[in-house]
């Protein structure tokens, strides 16, 4: 799959352009406010229906226009082409899949998915559980087509739950709970089996960003790993009925990182956490390509960043080798570091909103 063409109207400061890419890499560079992360939220608009900067979209509209428009022609892994269009204002947003409107933003999900690299994605480590949570289940989803309903039948599950746990209901409260264990302990395997299958992946790319064999991956499903769900909701109950919630189950689930073992969020420098989370965040792409799923485009934004020419040069080497299409902005051409070797790329240079080939 790749994003071949993409016409822009009014996101942020850039009001026009219509541009054509690599199926390869694709490298944007230009000064500070240019709109080279304009251009990567142009194309994650595209694919989600929201912006990765900020929940408003009126912010993302350019300043005097009433809406914004985002136009993309894709290459399926088939040969097959497919269009997406998205029109976006304050209030109504209208979707396009070929032409075909679409009410559905999972249908864009399927059909342009994206795996974004930017500035806030560092902080994976070091953020709320939330966050983790979000990245496995990013990668249970795109692996596991029964995953978005087990999903969803928790948390209506959970939901009913914390409510008669508010209201001391415990004679319906057996119902809710049933339902919950049967779907907690589906999404608690779901994750644990994809990352065990994350890990060997994770190992590698890692072993050749940062040169060490020694880092680990661990899950914790959300409760005490050595006893049952039903036995951590059972041993939590007064709790539970205490503060109104359910305090254990995946909806507090989480995963740690251990380098050299110790915990890699309070070990490792910037650089290194950047490259292990650089890592996981490719593995979970590779993984999708090993299997022979949809393979994700990959959108780095501001690539440069603390890494250094050596880094730098590892990581283009092992995006090259990937087989899936990159977008990556920096602020100079040689931040990309050297660009021998690497084939059908192409370089846009990006200045006052306006996108040019090189
Ligand atoms: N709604 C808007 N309408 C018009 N211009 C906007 C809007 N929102 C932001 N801008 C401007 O768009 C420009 C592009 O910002 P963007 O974040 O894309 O730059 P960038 O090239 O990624 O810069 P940096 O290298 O500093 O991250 C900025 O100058 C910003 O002030």
């Amino acid at each position: 799959m790749a994003l071949l063409k993409l016409d822009i109207y009014a996101v942020r400061n850039i009001r026009k352009a219509s541009i054509s890419f690599s199926p390869t890499i694709n490298f944007f560079y230009g000064d500070n406010g240019s709109g080279k992360s304009a251009l990567l939220e142009a194309i994650f608009l595209l694919g989600r229906a929201r912006s990765f900067r900020t929940p408003l979209i009126k912010s993302v509209i350019s300043v005097d226009e009433k809406q914004l428009t985002i136009a993309g022609i894709i290459a399926k892994s088939n040969g097959n082409t497919l269009s997406l269009g998205l029109r976006l204002a304050d209030k109504a947003n209208v979707i396009q899949i070929n032409h075909r409107i679409t009410q559905k933003r999972s249908d864009l999900v399927y059909t342009l998915p994206l795996q974004l690299i930017h500035p806030k994605s560092y902080e994976l480590l070091d953020a709320s559980g939330q966050i983790r949570r979000e990245f496995l289940d990013w990668g249970v989803f795109n692996s596991n087509d029964s995953f978005l309903m087990v999903w969803r039948r928790f948390k209506k599950a959970l939901a009913y739950r914390n409510l008669l746990l508010k209201k001391s209901a415990l004679n319906q409260l057996n119902v809710w709970s049933d339902e919950l264990i049967a779907y907690g302990v589906e999404i608690a395997d779901f994750r644990e089996q994809y990352l065990n299958k994350l890990k060997p992946v994770f190992m590698a790319i890692s072993q050749q960003f940062l040169g060490i064999d020694s880092i680990e991956l661990k899950l914790l499903p959300g409760w005490e790993g050595a006893i049952s769900f039903s036995q951590a909701l059972t041993d939590d109950l007064a709790k539970d009925l205490r503060y109104g919630f359910t305090h254990s189950g995946p909806h507090r689930g989480d995963f740690q990182v251990f380098f050299d073992g110790r915990l890699a969020k309070n070990h490792v420098s910037r650089g290194q956490l950047k490259l292990i989370v650089m890592s996981l965040l490719l593995a979970q792409v590779q993984l999708l390509i090993n299997d022979g799923g949809n393979p994700p485009c990959v959108l780095i934004d501001d690539f440069a960043a603390e890494l250094d020419i050596k880094h730098r040069e590892k990581i283009l080497r092992y995006l090259a080798s990937m087989n899936c299409q990159v977008f990556m902005t920096a602020i100079e051409m040689a931040d990309f570091s050297s660009l021998n070797g690497i084939e059908n790329y192409k370089v846009f240079h990006v200045e006052h909103g306006n996108v040019t080939a090189v």
